[in-house]
């Protein structure tokens, strides 16, 4: 084979399988799950998602980098096109990874996985190692770009599943974003996405970033008008003092918003529970329900974790569910002021059809009822 950089690129997947292809970016090995996405584009966003952390990412469009990648724009703090400050993923894998052609590139898939020292491989026939996934359901992995892989197996000590990431992406100390009306709402960041900030901030809220392992206390000194429990990376049964955290805020009824991660700990807080899914949803359409009208729309997922229909806990009702495979994707509490969402109501990348949640949360904050 030969490699348009130069030189050779390995995943190996603990079945045993071993695909050769093309390295490019940074050369290196890294471990982790090895999981896939079918979005056609955001790959920028997507990379930058630190609910990647930890893992391999398959992008299953077969071009990819062919508009570069952006200069970073910051407003208030606020990343508008990246989803975090760095690169999140361990390691990426594509079929084809194209050099840009767009007017706002500033630099090509290629040099920014070096620049930030994450390795790809290319030349990969995705399709086939999708299909395995999907088969056999998510596995740890290794990739390598322009190393030799000797002995794969020493670098797959380590499950996924055992590893709490939040330590990796969650800030160290509070961070402030002001707002221009006078509600302050904390955001519990476990490595959070700054597409969720900008929505949050933008409705006015000055947003108030708490680390992970916050107290109630701690996030109750700033007299939040609402807490919201952000996405994150892992298995959120690993998050016990979150938990903990959650349900010690919900004695105080303030009114809750869960995206993601935080709809698992949601689950979990309040007597439910949450379960690996064989291979999780990673794509920017996927269909949600609503059952309060039963329309159906087109969402960005991204979580390896699920809570099912019978995993709601007893006070909530389910919000929206996935048709494909009744995965709950949001639930409401009977009572108490608590929404969530399993999938990503600020997408990026994706369409943003269901920004509105942000505004039903705007409207559970005034009027204090779920
Ligand atoms: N995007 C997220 O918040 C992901 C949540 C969790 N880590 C999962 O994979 O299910």
């Amino acid at each position: 084979m030969i490699c348009k950089r130069g030189y050779k690129g390995y995943i190996y997947l603990e079945d045993g399988t071993l695909i050769e292809g093309c390295g490019f970016g940074a050369k290196g090995i890294r471990a982790g799950e090895v999981v896939f996405t079918t979005s056609m584009n955001g790959y920028p966003e997507s990379l930058t998602d630190p609910s990647y952390r930890g893992q391999i990412l398959v992008i299953t469009h077969p071009l990819v980098g062919n508009y570069g990648i952006p200069k970073p724009i910051v407003e208030n703090g606020i990343l508008r096109n990246f989803e975090s400050e760095r690169i999140q993923v361990e390691g990426l894998v594509v079929a084809e990874e194209t050099d840009p052609y767009k007017w706002n590139s500033q630099m090509s898939l290629h040099d920014w996985l070096k620049s930030e020292g994450v390795p790809g491989v290319s030349d990969v026939d995705t399709r086939m190692l999708v299909k395995k996934v999907r088969n056999k359901g998510v596995m740890m992995g290794v990739i390598s770009s322009g190393i030799e892989l000797d002995d794969p197996k020493k670098y797959l000590e380590k499950k996924y599943d055992e590893i709490d990431f939040t330590q990796f992406t969650s800030p160290k100390s509070p961070i402030i974003h002001q707002g221009s009306g006078k509600g302050i709402i904390v955001l519990v960041d476990c490595g959070i996405k700054h597409g969720i900030l900008y929505q949050l901030n933008s409705r006015g809220y000055t947003v108030v970033r708490v680390p992970c392992n916050f107290t109630a206390n701690q996030i109750m000194d700033y007299s939040p008008q609402g807490v919201v429990f952000g996405n994150g990376p892992g298995n959120p049964k690993l998050l016990q003092g979150l938990i903990k955290t959650y349900k010690d805020i919900v004695e105080y009824k303030v009114p809750i918003m869960g995206i993601c991660l935080g709809h698992q700990i949601t689950s979990l807080a309040l007597g439910g529970n949450v379960r690996k899914m064989k291979y999780g949803h990673r794509a920017i359409n996927k269909p949600v329900i609503d059952v309060t009208d039963n329309k159906c729309y087109i969402t960005t997922h991204n979580h390896g974790y699920g809570v099912f229909k019978e995993d709601v806990p007893k006070d909530m009702k389910v919000w929206f569910y996935n048709p494909d495979d009744g995965v709950v994707e949001g639930m409401i509490h009977n009572k108490l002021p608590i929404i969530t969402t399993q999938f990503h109501p600020e997408a990026r990348p994706g369409p943003w059809d269901v920004t509105w949640v942000f505004d039903k949360f705007k409207k559970v904050i005034e009027s204090g009822r779920p």
